[in-house]
Parts: structure tokens; C-alpha cells; sequence
């Protein structure tokens, strides 16, 4: 169904002659409509959620921002539950998984739900006997573990390994709403001075990182809009979530140092970095992806952070940008390409979307990765290997592989130590594994990052 109309009496309204659009929001039998919609965009052409958000968007102008937001929530939510809510309602089209979401996530009652689908107007059209039948008395009781904690099933078994009995309460926190998190850019204030000059966005402290503050999310699970923030503007802070923080922070740069970001893509990590350094030696980032270097250059002038930016350029045939640095570098940061199994909080659309396939091209990148980061590195310096994954094959395993082919010329350190010297907060909490450390949201209540630390010997 498209939703052609409004709210409010009808026809589309003269934008020109209504400057109080909250007049014009859509109700929320029409978002439920909306969502289905976009539900089945994303099912039938194997799209990402946003790329189908945006066009849905396009082609409904009339609707506000409010409305966007209010349906991105309803699919992310919907996503997120995609194998329970099909489980519960015996189905899995795009109008049972939203339904069987409103149960599960929501909490929505039998009555309510089918209030909302009463089939009037724009609302979706009215519940069926099945449907009522399901919703009533539809459970995740005998649902096996991947479909009630809804993740695909051949990830199972390398998520067990690393959750063990605690598998089902670490995938129904990977299920929730991720929190919305800020890193105070301490080239520009200290904590306490940011969290005074930014109580109109009523921020709290981060529970484990010395830079972070909490955003409250509205009933909708969005946040405000940092971006347009005059502060944000000036470079008071980067968006980051609080693994990210920590991860950053586990590399234990020093000012003084000569650092590589391997992999920095649009920045995240380097304006970290670049504040830990504060400003002083040599900070060098770069990417295997022009595209995905552009943005660092804005971000780096916002936040008064300086590093030298090394664009790769000439397609397939292109030198390594990094030639004169092997061996001299006293911090390598890879912060390698990965399933990004640590963030489906935040995309719950991509554990559906990834294949067996994608996770042995991105094993392959990270061997590549820590092969470059090894030639960098100066005998004594270290390696910080950090991915967004929860997989052991893109983990220990990985470093298990740059320690054979290293031959004997890297150890690790011990991730105890690294937590105790660079990243106290995270002692009691973190999930240590054979060779780093692992944080999960239900453990850290953070992104899934993996941290490990190599050594050169000297
Ligand atoms: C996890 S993302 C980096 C995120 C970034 N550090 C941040 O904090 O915002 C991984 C990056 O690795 C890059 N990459 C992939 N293969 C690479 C390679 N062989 N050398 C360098 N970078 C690579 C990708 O282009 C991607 O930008």
C-alpha cells in the first residue's frame, strides 16, 4: 500500500500556507503502513534498510522528518527481530515481522496491536483470526538458539564459542537499540567542561570511557541532531561509540610517537589518536579506499587535530603510500575491515545481509592488513589490532595467523596488562580471549570491539 495522504483532513497540504507542519504527521496506523512497505523494498531487492529508507523518503515528500524517523525506528526494530517475530507469528512476510516485533520489542498487547491495524484509512488492514490466534499465544519457548536470539544460523557455532552459556543474554542485548555516544575532543575541552556547556542535550558520563558522554534517544530510539550542534561545529566532540573510545584507547599512544593508522577510513580512530598524541609527533593515517579517506580532512580542521593524510591514488597499479616508513614506526593502529558482527545493534539489516563469502574475503583483508602492519612496525614497537566483530576467525584467529607467518618476531601482550595500563574501567568487565580482549554489549554494553596487541622483538 502507498501511503498517498494525511493525517489532517485529507489532501496534501500547501506547505507555504502551513508553516506548523506537526499538523501534518502522519498517524501511527499510517507509519505502521509505511514501514511494511519499506520492509518489503528491502526483502524483495536485497537493498540495504537505509538506501531503502532514503527512497521511500523520496517518493513520500509530504512526509516530515518526525515521520521518518518514527518508520526507520519501526523497520530497525522490525530487522532486529526479523527470525523471532517470524517465528512467533508462524510467518515471515514484512507485515508478520513488524507485527510480531510490536509483541516482542515493543511489548504491545493482542488489543492494541490490533487497533493499530483496524484497517481504516492508511492504517495496514485488520488483523486476521491466524494472526490474533499467534499474536496470543505465538512463543519463542522451543524457537532454536539462532531464531530467538536472531542471527543467522552459520554463525552460531562461532558465536557460542565465544559466549558460551551466556549466548542468549549476549544476542538479545545485540538485539536492543545501541545507546548514542560522544568522545569529548580533548585538544579542544576537558570532560567536565563539555558536560557543562552541553546540558541542553542532558548528557550522562560513560560507565568505562574517560572521554564520553551519554546522549539521551528519544521515545523513537533517535537521538538530536549532533551534527548541526555549534559545538559539535567547533569541535568539542566526535560521534563515536564507547567501544570505539576504548579501542582507541587500549593502543596506549603516547605524544612524541610516530604513528600509522593502517586502515583509518573516515577518521574515527586517527581524531582519537590524534588527541592522545596531543598533536605532538607524527601521526600518519591512510586507507586502502580513497573514498573512504575524503571526510577525514573536514573532521581533522574541526577538532584542531593534525595528521599527515596519505591518499592512495592510481587504481590497481598504485605504490604503497608507506614505503618509507618500514620499520620505523613505534605504533602501527589497524583497524581492519570486518563482518562489523560488534555493530548489529546499530545495523541490524547487515546480519542478514552477510554470507559466508563476505566473512572469508574480510579473513583475507586482515591477513593482508597485519602483513603491512609488521613490516611498519620498529623492533620494540607495537601492533594494536582491533576489529567491530564478535567472530573468532576475524579475531584470535587472525592473530594466530600473523603469529605463524611473523615467525617468531612478534609476541602478544597480555590484555590484562594493556587494560591496566591504558583502559582501567574496562578491568571488571571485559570477556579476555585467547590472545585480546573482547567487549559485547551485554558484557561492556558497548559495539562488539576485539582489541589485541603484538610486540616486535627488539
Ligand atoms: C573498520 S573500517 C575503519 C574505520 C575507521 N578506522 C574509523 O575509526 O572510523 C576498516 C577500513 O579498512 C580499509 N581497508 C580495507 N583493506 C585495506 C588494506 N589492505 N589496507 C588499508 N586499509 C584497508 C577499508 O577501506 C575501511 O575503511
Amino acid at each position: 500500500m502507498r501511503i498517498k495522504a494525511w493525517s489532517h483532513r485529507g489532501g496534501a497540504p500547501d506547505r507555504s500556507r502551513f508553516p506548523n507542519l506537526e499538523d501534518f504527521v502522519l498517524t501511527p496506523p499510517a507509519r505502521l503502513s509505511a514501514a511494511i512497505e519499506v520492509l518489503a523494498d528491502i526483502a524483495e531487492r536485497r537493498r540495504p534498510a537505509a538506501d531503502a529508507l532514503k527512497d521511500w523518503g523520496l517518493a513520500h515528500r509530504f512526509a516530515g522528518s518526525g515521520d521518518r524517523a518514527a518508520i526507520a525506528s519501526l523497520v530497525y526494530d522490525a530487522l532486529r527481530r526479523r527470525a523471532s517475530a517470524a517465528w512467533v507469528m508462524g510467518e515471515d512476510t514484512p507485515r508478520a515481522v513488524l507485527i510480531g516485533m510490536l509483541r516482542l520489542q515493543h511489548g504491545l498487547a493482542a488489543p492494541t496491536i490490533a487497533g493499530l491495524f483496524s484497517g481504516e484509512r492508511f492504517a495496514p488492514d485488520p488483523l486476521t483470526d491466524a494472526e490474533r490466534r499467534a499474536i496470543a499465544e505465538g512463543s519463542l519457548t522451543d524457537a532454536p538458539a539462532h531464531v530467538a536470539g536472531d542471527v543467522p544460523d552459520w554463525i552460531l557455532p562461532s558465536l557460542s564459542h565465544l559466549f558460551g552459556d551466556a549466548l542468549l543474554d549476549e544476542l538479545r542485548a545485540l538485539g536492543r537499540r545501541a545507546p548514542l555516544d560522544i568522545r569529548i575532543n580533548t585538544l579542544k575541552r576537558d570532560r567536565e567542561t563539555a558536560l557543562a556547556g552541553l546540558t541542553h542535550l542532558a548528557p550522562e558520563i560513560t560507565p568505562l570511557a574517560p572521554n564520553g558522554l551519554r546522549i539521551p534517544l528519544g521515545e523513537d530510539g533517535r537521538g538530536p541532531a549532533l551534527h548541526v550542534e555549534p559545538e559539535f561545529l567547533d569541535g568539542w566532540y566526535e560521534i563515536q561509540d564507547e567501544g570505539s573510545q576504548l579501542a582507541g584507547a587500549l593502543s596506549g599512544v603516547r605524544p612524541g610517537e610516530t604513528v600509522v593508522d593502517l586502515c583509518a577510513g573516515g577518521g574515527g580512530k586517527t581524531l582519537a589518536i590524534a588527541a592522545m598524541m596531543q598533536n605532538r609527533g607524527r601521526l600518519i593515517a591512510t586507507d586502502d579506499d580513497p573514498r573512504r579517506l575524503a571526510p577525514i580532512h573536514d573532521r581533522l580542521r574541526r577538532a584542531g587535530a593534525e595528521a599527515e593524510i596519505r591518499t592512495p591514488r592510481g587504481g590497481r597499479a598504485r605504490a604503497d603510500v608507506l614505503g618509507d616508513l618500514d620499520g620505523t614506526v613505534d605504533r602501527v593502529v589497524v583497524d581492519a575491515p570486518c563482518t562489523g558482527t560488534g555493530t548489529w545493534r546499530r545495523n541490524p539489516d547487515a546480519k542478514w545481509r552477510l554470507r559466508l563469502g563476505s566473512l572469508s574475503a574480510r579473513v583475507a583483508d586482515q591477513a593482508e592488513v597485519l602483513d603491512r602492519a609488521l613490516r611498519l612496525v620498529r623492533p620494540g614497537g607495537r601492533i594494536t589490532y582491533i576489529t567491530c566483530s564478535l567472530l573468532r576467525e576475524e579475531n584470535d584467529a587472525a592473530i594466530n595467523g600473523i603469529l605463524a607467518r611473523a615467525d617468531g618476531a612478534l609476541t602478544i601482550l597480555p590484555a590484562g596488562s594493556v587494560i591496566a595500563d591504558h583502559a582501567q574501567g574496562l578491568a571488571d568487565s571485559v570477556r579476555l580471549t585467547e590472545h585480546g580482549l573482547q567487549m559485547s554489549p551485554a558484557l561492556t554494553g558497548t559495539d562488539g570491539f576485539y582489541v589485541a596487541t603484538l610486540e616486535r622483538r627488539g
